[in-house]
């Protein structure tokens, strides 16, 4: 195993260069979740297109294979930029007597409304007709996009069209992603245009209401502050004036994109691996009924519930919804050899890639990595697993800021759907195929019978 990778969480001290135009902003900060997944998706068919290290298990990105030199420094200085910003974010909750979980917890309730209503939805149309099938993932995608721009935004749904918005994320993301490989034809290309330009005057509308709202609201000062109140009220850390347009933007779109596919993805993946393993179904479920009894769950539940949590853990180790973490090497650096092979040395600069399913796989770190087995995540065990082959949410200083609320958000919606339905695979096993777009999407979403279950 690799021991010096946390030497590699510095946080360059690059500033952000703004602009105020659009397209470029969000192209850079599409690029953290483009280039990196692309890198892998050809590491992965072509390895030696890559300049690939195997035997370190890190894929070191050979400079020619960025198309665009300048572009990739921009892309690099974009994402120490939004890392930059979070310690600065900690800081102004800590300042308003907050923590990570006081902020979680306050958001609960909304969450959890949000997650019924979906419930109910699913509940309405399995009454119609039993023989239903739900579309998982188109589902959960909805519910972690209106989920995170309600930690993010607060939203106001009557303030936003989400439909259309969801459209026009997917509409950008799959362009920029087509775009990458040279795929996005005319009729694409323009709907993408489009889609941008919409994104675009949407976030503007926000930011102006936002603004007014600040300006008129007296109880703003006693008012936790989301992301986007800190954005339009608080300065820039980087100059010291007040966020452009451009810039609230910038992270605004960042953080969305950062929660969006990941935890979407992630809910109907657990489900997935429910519907594989009975036992775990019938495990799961008891723990749920007796902590519960038929109510809803509190925060606290979830954190109470073990077998959950280890259930949703090896969930997000047997499907990662995110392949890479991505360091850049300030120093020169030699990462020691894995088996009999050579150390390695890296020059200063050198972008690493850190594949997190091929430790998640590997039988090195984790017995018989095929079997879902949730029992690895017990407390006697946990201990066992090595610093760093389990990172679904990354490591070190850059560690995904949203991993408790990831988390809490995936128990929830698993726990609300296990008090209310029995689940089941409603498609073949060999249809469910992970892609490698920005995060690993399932091909052909995931079909899933709910069926209520007896009182
Ligand atoms: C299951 C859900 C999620 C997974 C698997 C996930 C995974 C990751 C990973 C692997 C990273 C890179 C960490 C590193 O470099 O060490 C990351 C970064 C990040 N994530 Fe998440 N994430 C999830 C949900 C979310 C949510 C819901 C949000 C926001 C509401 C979010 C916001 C971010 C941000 C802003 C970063 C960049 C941090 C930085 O640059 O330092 N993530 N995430």
């Amino acid at each position: 195993m690799i021991s010096c990778v946390q030497n590699y969480n510095e946080i360059p001290n690059n500033k952000p260069d703004y602009n105020d135009d659009y397209y470029n902003q969000f192209m850079i900060v599409i690029s953290l979740f483009l280039i990196i997944p692309s890198l892998y998706f050809l590491y992965r068919n072509s390895p030696r297109l890559l300049n690939v290290t195997p035997k370190a298990n890190v894929i070191i990105v050979d400079k020619k294979i960025s198309p665009d030199e300048n572009e990739k420094n921009e892309i690099f200085s974009e994402m120490s930029s939004c890392g930059g910003f979070i310690p600065y974010l900690r800081k102004l909750h800590k300042n308003q007597g907050n923590n990570v979980t006081s902020v979680i917890v306050a958001k609960y309730p909304t969450l959890r409304n949000l997650a019924l209503e979906f419930i109910e939805r699913w509940e309405k149309v399995v009454m119609n007709d039993k023989n239903s099938i739900i579309k998982m993932q188109e589902e959960c995608l909805e519910f972690s996009l209106r989920a995170t721009l309600n930690v993010i935004v607060s939203s106001n749904e009557e303030n936003l069209d989400v439909k259309t918005y969801k459209k026009s994320y997917d509409a950008v993301l799959s362009g920029l992603f087509d775009k990458q490989f040279g795929k996005l034809d005319t009729l694409h290309e323009e709907r993408f245009q489009e889609s941008i330009n919409y994104m675009k005057s949407v976030t503007c509308k926000l930011i102006d209401q936002r603004r007014n709202e600040l300006k008129t609201n007296n109880e703003g000062e006693n008012k936790m502050k989301d992301l986007f109140d800190i954005l339009v009220s608080e300065n820039d850390p980087h100059t010291g004036k007040p966020f452009t347009d451009a810039a609230i933007t910038h992270y605004m779109c960042g953080y969305t994109m950062a929660g969006y596919h990941t935890t979407g993805t992630a809910i109907p993946y657990t489900i997935f691996a429910i519907t594989q393993n009975h036992d775990v179904q019938v495990k799961l479920r008891e723990e749920i009924d007796k902590t519960l009894g038929g109510r809803l769950p509190t925060f606290d539940d979830l954190s109470s519930m073990e077998y959950l949590t280890q259930v949703v853990k090896e969930s997000l180790r047997v499907y990662a919804p995110a392949s890479f973490v991505a360091r850049l090497l300030k120093s020169e650096t030699i990462l020691p050899a894995m088996d009999e092979s050579k150390d390695l040395r890296l020059k200063a600069n050198t972008t690493i890639l850190y594949p997190i399913p091929l430790y998640h796989e590997d039988p090195k770190f984790f017995t018989q990595p095929e079997k879902f087995d949730p029992t690895r995540f017990s407390p006697d065990k946990i201990k066992n697993i090595e610093p760093n082959t389990y990172c679904p949410f990354g490591f070190g200083s850059r560690i995904c800021p949203a991993e408790r609320y990831a988390l809490m958000d995936i128990k929830m919606v698993i726990c609300l759907i296990l008090q209310k339905f029995n689940v089941k695979l409603a498609m073949k096993l060999e249809d469910f195929v992970i892609e490698e777009r920005f995060v690993n999407m399932a091909k052909n979403d995931v079909l899933i019978k709910l069926e209520l279950r007896s009182k």
